[in-house]
């Protein structure tokens, strides 16, 4: 079956029995430099880990430093586009690697980033569209991640709704999203979108229980799950941030 290897990668990914997923992205200082909560990274990828996230993304040096036994109940991403704030112009986007390198590291899936509303988005669009006809070949999942420069996403759900369909239409597998602010709003970018969406984290937030209840409107819209980043990372405790998490995507439904 020709599609065998690419359902049993995604099923790595989701929670067994809520069939949804916390991914925990850690791709973000080739973007940001050493941000606080991912600097010392190698005791806050215990930590994270220790947080039993379904997945882990994140390029291919810091997949590296994620120790092996973890790798076999963790699922991982890897992150195959680059781009960095030193330029100016961080959310340009370049392809880092390709699907063959990740089936040889053992990835259960691969990312890349588009940022629609940009010159550049073209380009994006067609390495989206290349890894899309690679990962159809190897059977390797593809997770996009949207932006929209430019755009508040509570002030144009309907531009995320129509970044995350682009990405479906390309063939991805899981979308991600920036959160649009409410239920109503998330509903829309869901549903117009027939690949599993799930909720991007962003800039720390003051507070954490506010987080907790955009994550509860976002899958009471039908999210798949969450992405969250920095939120967690930079959490007093983000063993204790992440157990939130899996208490809400994996609500009464364990694991
Ligand atoms: O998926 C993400 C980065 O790739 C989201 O990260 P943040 O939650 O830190 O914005």
């Amino acid at each position: 079956m020709e599609s065998t290897g690419r359902e049993r990668r995604l099923r790595r990914l989701w929670g067994p029995t809520s069939g949804r997923t916390v991914l925990m992205p850690i791709d973000q200082p080739v973007t940001m430099g050493p941000i606080a909560g991912l600097d010392a990274i190698d005791s806050q990828l215990v930590r994270l880990l220790a947080g039993a996230p379904n997945g882990i993304i994140g390029h291919r040096g810091v997949l590296r430093r994620v120790p092996a036994e973890v790798a076999r109940s963790t699922g991982v991403v890897m992150h195959l586009s680059a781009g960095t704030a030193l330029s100016g112009r961080g959310h340009v986007k370049t392809l880092t690697g390709d699907v063959v390198e990740a089936v040889r590291i053992g990835a259960d899936a691969v990312s890349a980033q588009v940022t629609f509303g940009v010159p550049e988005e073209t380009d994006m669009l067609r390495d989206l569209a290349q890894l899309a006809g690679a990962c159809a070949q190897w059977g390797m999942p593809l997770l996009a991640m949207v932006y929209v420069a430019g755009v508040d996403p509570t002030a144009a759900p309907e531009k995320i709704a129509h970044a995350a369909r682009a990405a479906a239409e390309l063939g991805s597998d899981i979308v991600k999203v920036p959160y649009t602010g409410s239920a109503d709003s998330f509903a829309t970018v869901v549903d117009g979108c027939f690949a599993p969406v799930v909720m991007a984290g962003g800039e720390p937030s003051d507070s954490w229980e506010d987080v907790l209840l955009d994550v509860k409107d976002a899958l009471s819209a039908g999210a798949a799950g969450v992405c969250i980043g920095r939120k967690v990372q930079q959490h007093a405790a983000p063993e204790a941030a992440l157990a939130d998490l899996h208490a809400l995507v994996h609500a009464n439904n364990p694991g």
